[in-house]
């Protein structure tokens, strides 16, 4: 009997900042077994508690731009006037061994990755907060950031969050657990999704 496989998905979560990505990414990594993070490169400085080569590669705007011009990032965009790109390699090992890989880039990225030679394997998720005042409360209450940089990051989400419209599934981050819940319902069905499988018409041609 001919095997049913299928190719790794990209699955892609954006939105603005503060409205919780992050804190979803690592809930469905942790929930959702066989899913790899992209760890992103940057030129931002390091947070406190954030590790390097796990949370972000934390280079030099040289380095970045070494990265770039050497075609070693698969998507690349300046946010809040620092660079953020996502390394190439990594990804196509990962989707080349049939696993699915987790993007937390912003619409940038999230455009670029739909437009290259492997957007057909992109789903991808916006994350919106229940309304600006709580993005606002988040983004404080995170305490990660100088107040300066919160208020750069809020100048700035209504016009992350005009691209909503471009993303295949809109999740509202009210309550934590059912948006976690949500996002293990959308990549379980964009796991089974007809157009990932290969070897299906194998398979069926054995049904008969
Ligand atoms: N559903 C939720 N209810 C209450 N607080 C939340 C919820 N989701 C996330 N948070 C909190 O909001 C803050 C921002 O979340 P997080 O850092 O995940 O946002 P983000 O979208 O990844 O931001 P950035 O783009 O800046 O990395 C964190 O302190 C997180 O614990
Ligand atoms: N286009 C890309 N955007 C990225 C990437 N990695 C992260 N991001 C986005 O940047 C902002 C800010 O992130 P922060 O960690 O500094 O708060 C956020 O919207 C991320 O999604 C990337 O590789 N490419």
């Amino acid at each position: 009997m001919s095997a049913i496989s299928r190719r790794g998905a990209l699955f892609v979560l954006s939105s603005p900042s503060g409205a919780g990505k992050t804190t979803l990414a690592r809930r469905l990594l942790v929930e959702s077994p066989g899913l790899t993070l992209s760890v992103s490169a940057t030129t931002r400085p390091k947070r406190e508690g954030e590790v390097d080569g796990a949370d972000y590669h934390f280079v030099t705007p040289e380095g970045f731009a070494a990265m770039a011009a050497g075609g070693a990032l698969l998507e690349h965009a300046e946010v809040f006037g620092l660079r953020y790109g996502t390394p190439r390699a990594p990804v196509e090992t990962w989707l080349a061994e049939g696993r699915d890989v987790l993007f937390d880039v912003d619409w940038q990225g999230a455009r670029q990755l739909r437009g290259s030679a492997l957007g057909a394997d992109v789903a991808s998720v916006f994350i919106l907060p229940p309304s600006i005042a709580e993005l606002d409360r988040r983004l404080r209450a995170r305490n990660l950031d100088a107040p300066e940089t919160v208020a750069r990051r809020m100048a700035k989400a209504r016009d992350e969050i005009a691209h909503c419209p471009e993303y295949d599934y809109v999740v509202v981050n009210d309550d934590l657990d059912a948006s976690a819940a949500t996002l293990r319902a959308i990549l379980a069905a964009e796991r089974a999704r007809r157009a990932r499988l290969t070897g299906l018409d194998a398979f069926l041609a054995d049904l008969t």
